[in-house]
């Protein structure tokens, strides 16, 4: 079995992911951790972020380890996860994931993952994944989003929400509902609260 959720930045994919991953007792994988480990690569290498002819050379060793707690990123036998979610990852993410040498890159990651698993990202249920028979789409207001996220972040709210707003209109393309996906505005819901609906949805 797979579930796929989709959704905006910050809206809550890897806590949400981790939470029902935990609850079935299944992996979850983080499939924005890999565009952001191939930008914190690039960026370590002085490589033109747009150019995938040298960033592919940089991927040989990136494994992702699905951790139901949280996904962990290894470089050969070095651990990136803490350098993942910078504001200078953020900034540079979105040149990534337009690369479609990139994409197929971590779709192959992905896809030789077994199943069952959780699969979290922007695509997990339209591309990636299409026939996964349990998918969802997380969004709430940019706002919501944006004081979500200075809990993890030195910058102040407007300059957040400034950065999500920007990052969800270049990520645009690949960031489409899948028509078969429930929906769940998570501004007005707790954690836990959007845990319980995707699992209530399951049963
Ligand atoms: N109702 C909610 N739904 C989802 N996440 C929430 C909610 N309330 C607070 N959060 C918090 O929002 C933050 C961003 O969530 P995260 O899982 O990192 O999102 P994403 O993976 O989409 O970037 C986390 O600290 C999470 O605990
Ligand atoms: N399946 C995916 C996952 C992420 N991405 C891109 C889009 C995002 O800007 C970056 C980072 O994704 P991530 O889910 O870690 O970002 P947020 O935590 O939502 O801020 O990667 C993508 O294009 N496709």
């Amino acid at each position: 079995m797979i579930v796929t959720i989709d959704g905006v930045a910050a809206s809550g994919k890897s806590s949400v992911s981790s939470g029902v991953a935990q609850a079935l007792g299944v992996p979850y994988v983080s499939s924005g951790l890999l565009y952001r480990a191939v930008t914190l690569l690039g960026l370590e290498a002085g490589a033109d972020l747009a150019d995938p002819a040298a960033l592919l050379p940089l991927l040989s060793g990136v494994r992702l380890e699905p951790l139901a707690s949280g996904n962990r990123v290894w470089n050969d036998d070095h651990d990136l996860t803490a350098d993942l979610h910078s504001t200078r990852v953020d900034g540079g993410v979105s040149t990534v994931a337009a690369l479609p040498e990139i994409r197929e890159w971590v779709d192959a990651q992905l896809r030789a993952l077994p199943a069952p698993l959780v699969a979290e990202g922007r695509d997990m249920g339209t591309n990636v994944f299409p026939h996964a028979p349990h998918k969802f789409y997380l969004t709430a207001s940019p706002r919501v989003r944006a004081e979500r996220r200075a809990r993890e972040r030195p910058e102040d709210i407007p300059a957040i929400e400034a950065a999500l707003t920007e990052r969800d209109r270049q990520d645009t393309t690949q960031s489409a509902p899948a028509p078969d996906a429930r929906i769940i505005d998570t501004g007005p819901l707790t954690l836990q609260g959007v845990i319980d609906t995707i699992l209530n949805d399951l049963r």
